[in-house]
């Protein structure tokens, strides 16, 4: 059987004479009910836990649509959160740099940008880069109510409407949830086309859903492929009932056992660009997910090597306050170095040459690890045989997983996000937005406190 992704654990420091093994081992029992809680809600499809099933789903509608986008020049996304950063991620993994600098048939589809901030210098510079006749707009909101998504929304609507008339609507494609919410209305209302999210599914667990799926396959990447790599992952933690088989079991052990020991970061140092937005979605996944109750580990996105010359002193010899995750690819793209050095002057590097960039990306993975063991710190080396649909739908499903294990250890809801709730009503308030009115006043008393110590030079 092909290996998915391996995972080693090094560095970690407890307190008395305990070793890592002991310290998991003391939390199996109530791993394996989490685990057994996890499947039969999954099962039932029960609120939040649809994710689980993802894998098995029929892709028929979203292929149909997907091949309905990849008629147009470009995509255009709109959508923030858990409806973006996995697409993000997707796109950055699974398609060449700069994709949409190239030319076909290299860029296997249209070309992809994201809306997801509300910054007036990105919205424009997109639609300064597209021809509206020749694009397809996808809006997605699970909720349907998503202040940035609409403001883009209604802007790039108006847009297309004035350009286009009573064609504009063929232009768009809403994903969002199955029955209600204001997106709902309007593609009941125009006839756009649409897609469902599943209720059962929420928006940072949608990445295996219409919300990642219609506009990855739209730009050529194998969706197909992606799920097959997240089913093999379920149906590989499902076969491994000790916490020493299964990787999602040991690392959801360790991350609880070193929150509870006060380290409270959790670091997400890919080594490759192409990992760089799954360090991003994971950073959504968990941190809105095992955030509360006074819980949960900050997520740090790094990149490496780039943070080898940025952060890493500071995980080195800082606080002994974060789980450091590295994540290394076995298989990437050739790229070798010189054979051999003519220049006299350059000989000292002789030692790079016969090597790929490649290798060095991975040496310093591993001597980075080795480093940072040896100062005591904790580390979670993964590794992944190459970077492509298989794999990373694997770590996918293996990082939604572990996440929710997490969740179900710490007797918190991984599914909710109550804490976003109280932000969104104060936009409301001062965007003037009915029903929200008596939320202004409360933001006037706290923006008033934090104004009291305001410096100005
Ligand atoms: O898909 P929606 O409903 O627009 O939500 C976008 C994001 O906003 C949140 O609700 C809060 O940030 C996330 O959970 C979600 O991914």
């Amino acid at each position: 059987m092909d290996e998915l992704l391996s995972m080693s654990i090094g560095g970690a420091i407890f307190s008395g004479n305990s070793s890592i093994e002991d310290e998991i081992d003391r939390l199996s029992i109530k791993i394996e009910e989490a685990d057994v809680h996890l499947r039969e809600k999954g099962r039932d499809d029960a609120d939040g836990y649809g994710w689980v099933n993802l894998p098995y789903q029929d892709l028929t509608k979203i292929i149909e649509t997907a091949d309905w986008l990849a008629r147009s020049d470009a995509i255009v996304q709109i959508g923030i959160g858990g409806s973006a950063l996995g697409n993000r991620m997707l796109v950055n993994a699974l398609l060449p740099p700069f994709y949409n600098e190239l030319e076909a048939p290299l860029r296997r589809g249209p070309r992809f940008y994201l809306l997801e901030n509300s910054d007036p210098a990105t919205a424009a510079a997109v639609l300064n880069r597209i021809d509206v006749s020749k694009t397809a707009f996808v809006v997605v909101s699970k909720s349907g109510s998503t202040t940035e998504t609409i403001a883009h929304f209604l802007w790039v609507w108006q847009i297309v409407r004035d350009k286009l008339g009573n064609k504009a609507q063929e232009h768009f494609l809403v994903i969002t949830d199955p029955k209600k919410g204001a997106l709902r209305k309007f593609a009941k209302a125009t006839g756009c086309r649409s897609l469902g999210i599943p209720e059962s599914v929420g928006g940072r667990y949608s990445v295996l859903t219409s919300v990642g799926l219609a506009t990855a396959a739209a730009v050529g990447i194998d969706i197909e492929k992606l799920l097959l790599g997240a089913r093999q992952m379920d149906q590989r933690l499902a076969m491994r009932q000790q916490t020493w088989e299964n990787p999602a079991w040991a690392l959801a052990a360790l991350n609880v056992i070193h929150a509870r020991l006060g380290r409270n970061m959790a670091v997400m140092m890919p080594y490759g660009d192409g990992l760089l937005a799954f360090a991003e979605w994971f950073a959504q996944l968990w941190g809105e997910s095992l955030g509360k109750n006074g819980f949960g580990t900050t997520p740090v996105r790094a990149l490496g090597a780039i943070d080898q010359h940025s952060q890493l002193q500071l995980y080195m010899e800082g606080p002994d306050d974060k789980l450091i995750t590295m994540i290394d690819v076995q298989n990437r793209p050739g790229f070798e170095l010189p054979r051999k050095i003519e220049d006299d002057v350059l000989r000292e590097f002789d030692f790079l040459c016969d090597k790929t960039l490649g290798d060095l990306l991975s040496i310093e993975a591993r001597s980075t690890a080795s480093a940072l063991i040896k100062a005591g710190k904790p580390v979670v080396y993964l590794k992944i045989p190459e970077i492509s649909e298989i794999y990373v739908g694997a770590l996918v499903f293996f990082y939604e997983y572990v996440t929710a294990l997490v969740g179900l250890l710490m007797d918190i809801n991984p599914f909710d996000q109550p804490g976003v709730e109280q932000g969104k009503r104060y936009i409301y308030s001062l965007m003037g937005r009915p029903g929200y009115q008596e939320y202004e006043s409360e933001v006037e008393k706290y923006f008033g406190i934090c104004s009291k110590f305001e410096i100005i030079v």
